[in-house]
Parts: structure tokens; C-alpha cells; sequence
């Protein structure tokens, strides 16, 4: 199954965006990524500004044990979960499923109604660089390899087939 995921951070954000993509290829290996975005915040009170991701990863988990994952991605990057009114609050991570589906295709996020989503799809909007076990991620999306055995970690193929071909890429040409 492929779930189609947003991450966002408004506290220490370069950091916690980097931390957070490192624990998901950590978990999931493979990963579309697009381009880590500056996006205002929407809908809620605040000076600090955001930055969001969209990403595809894949997982064998069912949708509520795999949020229940990423709710504890989230309180390991200091996160309150327990605070009720934590919707409203600045926050380190907050990792959310948009869909999930047996098949691969990007055109899923156009359907996302935030405008701070469709900010990440827009290639024009302001990115950020951030550094993946040491590796900088940039302005276009990618599909990334992690290998944790390998010596060289991270792999990240910007080339066009890798979005099309998604998780099949590296071995399919
Ligand atoms: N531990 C969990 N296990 C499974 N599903 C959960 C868990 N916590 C929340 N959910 C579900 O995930 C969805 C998003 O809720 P969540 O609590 O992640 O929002 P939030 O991150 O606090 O809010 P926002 O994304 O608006 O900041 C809801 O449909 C909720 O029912
Ligand atoms: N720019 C931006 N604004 C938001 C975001 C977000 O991730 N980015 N998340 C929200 C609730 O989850 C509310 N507002």
C-alpha cells in the first residue's frame, strides 16, 4: 500500500523537517519526497512560519497502526501529544496521512485543498535545502534510497523517470 503523507513544523523547522524525512527513510527506506517549502501558517495563530513536505512512502501497515507510528515520530521530536489543544499550537512535527492506495500516482496531492500544500507542489514557491544524513535535498522533488548497511547512505535520483516510476526506478531501468 502506498501512503501519500504531509509533514509540517513551525519550531526549529529546518531541523525538524530534516529529522523527521531521516526517521521515515530510516523506517521505510524508500521515499518520494518533494521539496521542503516556506509556507505562512493558515488557519491558526501564530508568528512562526512553517515549512511542509508531501512524500509517498510504502508500508504493509494498516492506516491506523501506521499513524499510530507517526504519532510517536512526533512526540519523539518533542511533540505534546496529549495536549488537546495541540491542533492550534506551534508544533515540531506533525505527520498526516492525505490518502493511501494500492496505486502509485502524484496526482493524488493536486486534490489537497490547503493552500500551504499546494505552496509544496508549486515550484516557484520559496524551498529550503535540507541536509539528509549529510546529504543536501533541494529545489525539485525526488525519490530517495536509504540504506543503512550501505557506505554510502543516500541515494537521491532527481531524474524524471524516478518521480514517474516511484518505488520501481532503481530497478526497473
Ligand atoms: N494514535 C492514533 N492512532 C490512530 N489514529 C490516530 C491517532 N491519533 C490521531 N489519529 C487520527 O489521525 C487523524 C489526525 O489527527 P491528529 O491527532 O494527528 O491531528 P493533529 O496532528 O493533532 O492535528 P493537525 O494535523 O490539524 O495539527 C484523526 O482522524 C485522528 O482520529
Ligand atoms: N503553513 C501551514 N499552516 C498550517 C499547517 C501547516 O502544516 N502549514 N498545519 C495546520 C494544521 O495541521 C494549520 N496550518
Amino acid at each position: 500500500m502506498y501512503y501519500y503523507l504531509s509533514v509540517g513544523s513551525n519550531i526549529d523547522p529546518e531541523i525538524n523537517i530534516a529529522r523527521c524525512l531521516e526517521i521515515l527513510l530510516e523506517n521505510f527506506a524508500t521515499a518520494v519526497v518533494y521539496p521542503c517549502t516556506y509556507t505562512q501558517p493558515e488557519c491558526i495563530i501564530t508568528d512562526r512560519v512553517f515549512i511542509n513536505t508531501l512524500l509517498v512512502i510504502r508500508s504493509n501497515l494498516d492506516p491506523v497502526s501506521l499513524k499510530a507510528f507517526f504519532c510517536s515520530v512526533e512526540e519523539r521530536l518533542g511533540r505534546d501529544r496529549t495536549d488537546s489543544e495541540r491542533s492550534r499550537k506551534d508544533r515540531t512535527c506533525d505527520i498526516d496521512i492525505i490518502t493511501c492506495s494500492d496505486d502509485y500516482s502524484l496526482s493524488y496531492f493536486q486534490a489537497c485543498d490547503e493552500s500551504y500544500l499546494q505552496q509544496v507542489l508549486c515550484a516557484s514557491s520559496h524551498k529550503v535545502a535540507v541536509a539528509l544524513f549529510g546529504s543536501y535535498f533541494a529545489d525539485r522533488p525526488a525519490t530517495i534510497y536509504f540504506d543503512a548497511a550501505a557506505r554510502d547512505k543516500l541515494i537521491i535520483d532527481y531524474k524524471s523517470y524516478a518521480l514517474e516510476d516511484g518505488f520501481e526506478a532503481r530497478f526497473s531501468r
